[in-house]
């Protein structure tokens, strides 16, 4: 692969050489030959000019672009990328790196302090709208999240948003509805008497059924039939946002879908999708007319409910949202909410399954306080709080295989600087969650599974900065459902503790380090992870 590497620095530096030869050859040939010089010339000064490093920016480290596609085009895992060509690079200019992304060049910050303004001054760096406003509007992409959503907004519209699912996910806190989800995936692993199971599978038809109750009341099912037609056409839409060629060459989808019949289901998939939320919504509305909501427990309420209840409480003045803006939230909370959780939960079990000591002082606590009597039993909101050691195995899972590749791009709003480096009005900047939480200039041992990081006292707390570590992200921007998603992964990691032992096959891939698949944008699956789930004697 290192031919890729020379070939494209090749193609660049023999660019000068290519006009010469081309300015002498153009006397002797005909029209078409001029014709196809010119194309030649034009494609190849729009590469070499993508490809570049802007002048702007050269005064910062930089991965040149052919070498980080090259390590995109051979599938070096995502890690071992981060580690070769950004943590390496950790101390040249102030723990900043220029790399190429789909979206052009782009700063990824490795300096806590630096990420801290980054994150805390939204007026100097709101999130990139180029994000979203580079797929057309026929795109499925674009189709599904629409125009903007609370992840993308900014400024006024941000902050309506914001001001309205806030006290939402506040309230919003279902654990009864967890737990009856996770009684359920257990079922499943019951019936696999000790088997190996592909627990990525089962965890993600467990937070989708969850996104589906707590968003909008709906149970999809998903635990028990994997290939329900909601559940069908949602994961059938969802594997297809990052398709490589309609994300390289968007006209395929928007001029030429006709010759692309699975895009094309996609669409139709997405159509129908668009109706059942629709329908939901106005079915909500509608009830919310006739019954009296206060009668259900806040917590237990599903996020749609709560999101058109803003608005009508005596002190609450916000503008409540329209059905198209109802509807463009809920898609965002299914795609934010499903994978991520489902990828913490994943990666948990694995490294209680590979750490037999963690697993058993983790499984201790939960039945400290949950006792180990043969009937299923669950935490009550009060009792999660009762788990500590379990927190910080969540909180090192967030750190080692943290679910999301990288924040949202900012965007630099005027000429400005960070810790000492100048940012050019116009830059767009990132945070890579593995160049920060796998840096052996900021953590001890980062590939080593570690709970005790996060424990009073512990190596987090003697940081110069608490933004080495940010799997929810941070400042105003921090992820709106970090409780939720927390409360959940308890529920589900008490109850099975409670009531398996977990180890991995003998034979596992994933023996020695948790092995990833390719990556399908927002975060970097597992690869055909099996876990073996054996009840414990004392639980039936
Ligand atoms: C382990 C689970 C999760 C992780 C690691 C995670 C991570 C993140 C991160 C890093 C951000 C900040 C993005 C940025 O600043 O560019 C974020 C924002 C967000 N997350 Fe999560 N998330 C998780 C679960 C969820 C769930 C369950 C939901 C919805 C039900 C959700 C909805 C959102 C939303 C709506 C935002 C945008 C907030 C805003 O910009 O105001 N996330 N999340």
């Amino acid at each position: 692969m290192a031919s890729i590497d020379s070939m494209v620095s090749q193609l660049l530096q023999a660019r000068h050489g290519f006009l010469d030869n081309i300015i002498h050859h153009l006397g002797k040939h005909s029209k078409a030959t001029y014709i196809t010089t010119a194309i030649a010339l034009y494609i190849g000064a729009k590469i070499y000019n993508v490809l570049s490093l802007p002048k702007s920016l050269r005064h910062i480290a930089h991965v040149p672009a052919p070498v980080w596609m090259s390590s995109l085009m051979r599938g070096e895992t995502t890690l071992d990328r981060t580690k070769r060509l950004l943590i390496s690079r950790m101390t040249e200019t102030n723990g900043m790196v220029c790399k190429f992304s789909q979206l052009g060049w782009e700063v990824t910050v490795m300096n806590p302090k630096a990420i801290k303004t980054l994150l805390q001054r939204t007026d100097i760096f709101p999130k990139s709208e180029v994000t979203i406003d580079n797929f057309d509007s026929r795109s499925l992409i674009r189709r599904y999240f629409g125009k903007t959503n609370l992840t993308l907004a900014n400024g006024h519209e941000w902050m309506r948003r914001r001001k309205i699912a806030n006290p939402a996910f506040k309230r919003a806190l279902p654990v009864k509805m967890f737990a009856r989800l996770t009684s359920q995936a257990s079922e499943q692993l019951d019936q696999s008497n000790g088997a190996p199971v592909m627990i990525a599978s089962l965890m993600q038809r467990f937070t989708l059924d969850v996104i589906g109750l707590a968003g909008f009341g709906f149970d999809l099912n998903s635990i028990s039939s994997p290939d329900g037609q909601w559940v069908t056409a949602y994961n059938d839409v969802a594997d297809g946002f990052m398709a490589f060629p309609f994300i390289f060459l968007p006209i395929l989808e928007t001029e030429f879908i006709q010759f692309f019949p699975n895009r094309r289901k996609k669409h139709e998939q997405l159509t129908k999708l668009d109706g059942f939320f629709e329908s939901i919504i106005e079915h909500k509305r509608e009830t919310l007319k006739n019954v009296n909501s206060e009668s259900v427990d806040d917590n237990e309420k599903d996020l749609l409910t709560l999101l058109m209840e803003a608005g009508r409480g005596e002190d609450d003045d916000s503008e409540p949202l329209t059905n198209q803006e109802l509807r463009d939230e809920l898609v965002l909370f299914f795609f934010a909410g499903h994978d991520t959780t489902s990828h913490a939960l994943t990666c948990a079990l694995y490294y209680l399954a590979v750490n037999p000591d963690i697993q058993e002082k983790a499984r201790q606590e939960v039945l400290d306080v949950l006792g180990d009597a043969q009937e299923e039993k669950f935490p009550t909101i009060q009792q999660l709080r009762q788990f500590p050691y379990l927190a910080r195995v969540m909180k090192e899972t967030l750190r080692i295989a943290s679910p999301p590749v990288n924040l949202v791009q900012r965007i630099a709003q005027h000429d400005t600087e960070l810790e000492g480096v100048v940012i050019p009005k116009d830059t767009l900047l990132t945070v890579d969650f593995y160049a920060i939480h796998h840096n052996h200039h900021l953590w001890k041992n980062p590939e080593v599974f570690n709970p005790d990081r996060f424990s009073e006292g512990g190596e987090l707390e003697s940081m110069d900065s608490s933004y080495a570590y940010l799997p929810f992200g941070g400042g105003g921007r921090q992820c709106i459902a970090m409780n939720f998603s927390i409360a959940e992964q308890k529920v589900v990691l008490s109850g099975l503790l409670r009531k398996y032992d977990i180890s991995l096959p003998e034979n596992s891939i994933h023996k020695h380090s948790l092995q990833f698949g390719p990556s399908t944008g927002l975060i970097v699956p597992t690869k055909d992870l099996e876990l073996k789930f054996i009840r414990r004697n004392q639980v039936i």
